[in-house]
C-alpha cells in the first residue's frame, strides 16, 4: 500500500492538533509511548492472550479502530524524524501467531524509540503488516478506518476533548 497519502493527512492532523493544543515542546518519546499504549489497547480488545477466560474477541470493527490508532501514532512518529519518505507498506513479517506477533512488535517499537532508523522504522511497519493478516484486515480495511478515524480525531479536537 502507498504510504504517501497517509502520511501527508497525519501530518496535517499533527499540526492541527499541536497548535490547538499549543505544544511546543518535543512530543516524540509521548507519541512512542502512546503508540505502545495503542498496541496493548489492540492486544487486549482481541483479548489473544486470555487463556483463562472463554470470552470472545471484540467486534471487528472495535478491534480495526484500535488498530489505526496505532498506525496514526506510528505514521506521527516517522513524520517526527523525517522518516515519512517511506513510500510502500514494508512487507509484513511471517509469523501469524497473535501473541508472538504482538510481543514481536512491542520490542519492534522500544528498539525503534532508542535508534529511530528507517530499517528499525520499516520493522515496525513490517509487524503491523503482520498484525493486520493475522486479524485478516486487508488495505482497503485499514485505509477506509484510518481515514474515519483521522476525521473522528478532528471533531475531537474542535469539541474539546
Ligand atoms: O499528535 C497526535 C495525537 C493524537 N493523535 C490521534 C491518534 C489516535 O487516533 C488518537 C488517540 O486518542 P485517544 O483515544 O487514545 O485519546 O489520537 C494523532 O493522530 N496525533
Amino acid at each position: 500500500m502507498k504510504l504517501q497519502e497517509l502520511f501527508k493527512m497525519q501530518e496535517e492532523l499533527d499540526r492541527f492538533i499541536q497548535s490547538n493544543q499549543k505544544i511546543n515542546e518535543d512530543v516524540f518519546r509521548k507519541k512512542g509511548l502512546a503508540l505502545l499504549v495503542e498496541l496493548a489497547e489492540l492486544a487486549n480488545e482481541t483479548r489473544c492472550f486470555k487463556f483463562w477466560s472463554t470470552k470472545g474477541a471484540s467486534e471487528r470493527s472495535v478491534i480495526l479502530e484500535e488498530y489505526v490508532d496505532s498506525i496514526h501514532f506510528l505514521l506521527s512518529l516517522g513524520i517526527e524524524k523525517n522518516l515519512n519518505t517511506l513510500e510502500n507498506w514494508p512487507d509484513p513479517i511471517a509469523e501469524k501467531e497473535l501473541t508472538e506477533l504482538f510481543l514481536r512488535t512491542q520490542k519492534a517499537i522500544q528498539e525503534f524509540l532508542e535508534n529511530y532508523s528507517m530499517s528499525n522504522y520499516m520493522e515496525v511497519w513490517s509487524c503491523y503488516g503482520g498484525l493486520a493478516r493475522a486479524l485478516e484486515f486487508n488495505y482497503e480495511d485499514v485505509l477506509e478506518a484510518y481515514m474515519q478515524k483521522n476525521k473522528t480525531n478532528y471533531d475531537r479536537q474542535h469539541e474539546g476533548y
